[in-house]
């Protein structure tokens, strides 16, 4: 322990004994609300007004991820300690939740409640109630949170403050005196609403024996493995052994701190404290995904909506994926991974995401924050094989389908998408809807907005419906969409074959009327980056064992070493040599040999 104090300055053990608090003086509590309605420019207030930051310095302090501030959104969820004096008199310990707004990291909201009593469920004044504000509500309802009402923008002209509060009421049952209205930007209201947290939301019980709930889990290159836990109970030193109840094994407390909002040590953590505790690398098991110890200690199964393989861009750097996928996942409990060679791409992973953001920014984390340049094969949905005897078998991966003889029918996944742009884009929404397939449910217009909700094939939106709203209306559309159930579909297995073989990687699911035009885009690539052989190299696409598109890439005829007649050694040599070094940067493929980045150029967008 001496070695320990001595290590740290005296500021830092003085902030030691700064967050002791009993139990009855500490709130755990998140922020919820749809996306953009001011959750971290809210936790911004909070941590000024607490003293926690210094004012005005930062904009949303809890976005720290690069690609939350490259996007401007919330990824993770982030928490923060704060001392606050409540009216200037009681001193209580706020621990803090701000939680992301898009529904692909719903999990991560529905995470955070766990460790806490209430939540601020954040409305826009000129938006009103969103699918994710009613989401999020039932989500806090269902955990017995104490929900907190609080309007945000009052201070925008377009503000319709008293429509959001009959909305309120009509929807939600609440008390109009109940709701608050603040100005997360401008600051106002936000002291009001800090100092009735603590009447407003209960404190946390403690449950006596050691007991520790995962909040969330990162890797830090200087710690190892940090686990951030909400202590429900007992006490957590320094150069403690704490037992995996999920996995039955031993691991050493190599340090405690607490989040304020950097870690800042402690001597311990005691019941009610959201805080940190480290373990060394070499003690960490980065085979089980948090996914995995989350679903052993209880929580919901996560049901992936998206699929993609993610394979190294250089096949050398396979054991730096390896390392870097699993650290990452620490901190996304929401990823599934499973490992997944391909005789195509070489070894890599198959990865399960909640939606399309969801895997782009896992995606852009690797590159980031890991520094791997990485192939994603193109998404994919699962889809349900309804089998003759009455079995129904999710099909992940093309490769893993049921053989057709056994199948009575398919069904896919199917979303509900709100579409919003300005009225005079109408017209060219319907147009890019109806050609994926999308069935208007419902309409109504907000301010000088329409907003449309379409239900579509999942699969249709997963491509690229996003950025073709986004092209159409100048940047002005928004989409966002939900799962909604499965529904009958003709789905069938395209298979790529290269000199009649079947390529592992180039297996896709696809609706009955899309296979076609992706047969022929896929074998029209092949044939482009596919060098010539010393034979015709026959390219097909087949359904069912049925050609539906076709391309022949013609022979060279040619031996390299053919004109090399006589004796010449060297000359030969040299040629082989060459030959030999072009080969690194080749691979079989059955009996063709392609170049590595052959498959890249298959799965790149148009
Ligand atoms: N005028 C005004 N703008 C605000 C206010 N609160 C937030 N904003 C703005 O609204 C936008 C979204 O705010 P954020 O705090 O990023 O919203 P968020 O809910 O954290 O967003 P996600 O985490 O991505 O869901 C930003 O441009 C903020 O500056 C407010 O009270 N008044």
């Amino acid at each position: 322990m001496l070695k320990y104090i001595f290590k740290n300055s005296i500021t830092s053990f003085h902030l030691l004994s700064r967050y002791q608090i009993s139990i009855d003086k500490i709130r755990n509590f998140c922020i919820i609300a749809h996306i953009d309605h001011g959750k971290s420019t809210l936790a911004d207030r909070f941590l000024e007004i607490t003293g926690t930051i210094s004012k005005g310095k930062h904009e949303q302090y809890l976005d720290k991820l690069e690609v939350e501030k490259e996007r401007g959104i919330t990824v993770k969820a982030q928490s923060a300690a704060m001392l606050y004096k409540v009216d200037g008199i009681e001193q209580y310990l706020y621990n803090l939740i701000d939680t992301p707004g898009h529904v692909d990291f719903t999990y991560e909201v529905s995470r955070s409640m766990r460790a806490c009593e209430g939540a601020i469920l954040l409305i826009d004044a000129t938006q009103g109630i969103q699918a994710q504000t009613l989401s999020n509500y039932i989500l806090a309802k269902k955990q017995n949170l104490k929900i907190i009402p609080v309007i945000n923008k009052i201070d925008m002209t377009s503000a319709n403050t008293e429509t959001v509060i009959q909305q309120l009421v009509e929807k939600f049952d609440m008390n109009p005196n109940e709701i608050f209205k603040v100005s997360a930007k401008k600051g106002t209201g936000v002291t009001e609403l800090l100092n009735n947290i603590v009447t407003l939301i209960p404190p946390p019980q403690d449950h006596k024996e050691l007991k520790c709930f995962l909040i969330d889990s990162w890797y830090a290159r200087d710690k190892g493995v940090v686990l951030l836990m909400l202590m429900k109970g007992g006490i957590l030193k320094k150069g403690d052994q704490i037992l995996s109840c999920a996995f039955k094994k031993k691991y050493d407390v190599f340090e405690v701190g607490i989040q304020s909002p950097e870690n800042v040590p402690q001597e311990k953590l005691e019941p009610g404290q959201v805080g940190q505790q480290m373990r060394p690398e070499q003690e960490i098991h980065l085979e089980i995904p948090l996914s995995k110890t989350l679903a052993e200690a209880g929580f919901e199964q996560v049901k992936p909506l998206v699929y993609c393989g993610i394979y190294p861009e250089d096949p050398d750097d396979y054991a730096e994926l390896n390392k870097s996928i699993f650290k990452l996942a620490l901190t996304d409990p929401a990823v599934i991974i499973q490992k997944e060679s391909s005789a195509a791409l070489g070894n890599g992973y198959r990865c399960g995401f909640l939606g399309v953001l969801h895997m782009d920014v896992f995606r852009e984390r690797l590159e980031n924050e890991y520094n791997l340049s990485v192939i994603l094969t193109s998404p994919s949905v699962p889809y349900k094989a309804i089998l003759r005897n009455g079995k129904e078998v999710l099909v992940e991966n093309a490769i893993m389908a049921p053989d057709a003889a056994v199948i009575k029918h398919y069904e896919q996944p199917m979303a509900m998408a709100t579409i919003m742009c300005p009225e005079e884009y109408s017209a060219t929404i319907f147009q890019l809807c109806d050609a994926r397939n999308g069935r208007i449910v419902d309409q109504e217009k907000y301010d000088k907005q329409d907003r449309y909700i379409f239900k579509f094939p999942l699969n249709e939106i997963i491509q690229d419906l996003f950025d073709k709203i986004k092209s159409a209306t100048k940047g002005y559309g928004s989409l966002e969409y939900e799962f909604c159930g499965f529904e009958k579909a003709n789905i069938v297995k395209l298979v790529i074959h290269l000199m009649d073989d079947p390529v592992d990687a180039l297996s896709f699911m696809v609706p009955e009327e899309r296979a076609h035009q992706l047969g022929k885009k896929i074998c029209q690539r092949l044939k482009d980056n596919i060098p010539q052989h010393l034979f015709v190299v026959s390219i097909q696409a087949k359904v069912g064992g049925k050609v539906i598109a076709a391309e022949k890439i013609g022979s060279t005829g040619k031996n390299v070493t053919a004109k090399c007649y006589g004796g010449d050694y060297t000359r030969k040599k040299k040629l082989l040599d060459r030959q030999k070094e072009g080969k690194k940067r080749m691979r079989e493929v059955g009996r063709v040999t392609v170049r590595k980045d052959t498959f890249i150029s298959v799965f790149k967008d148009d």
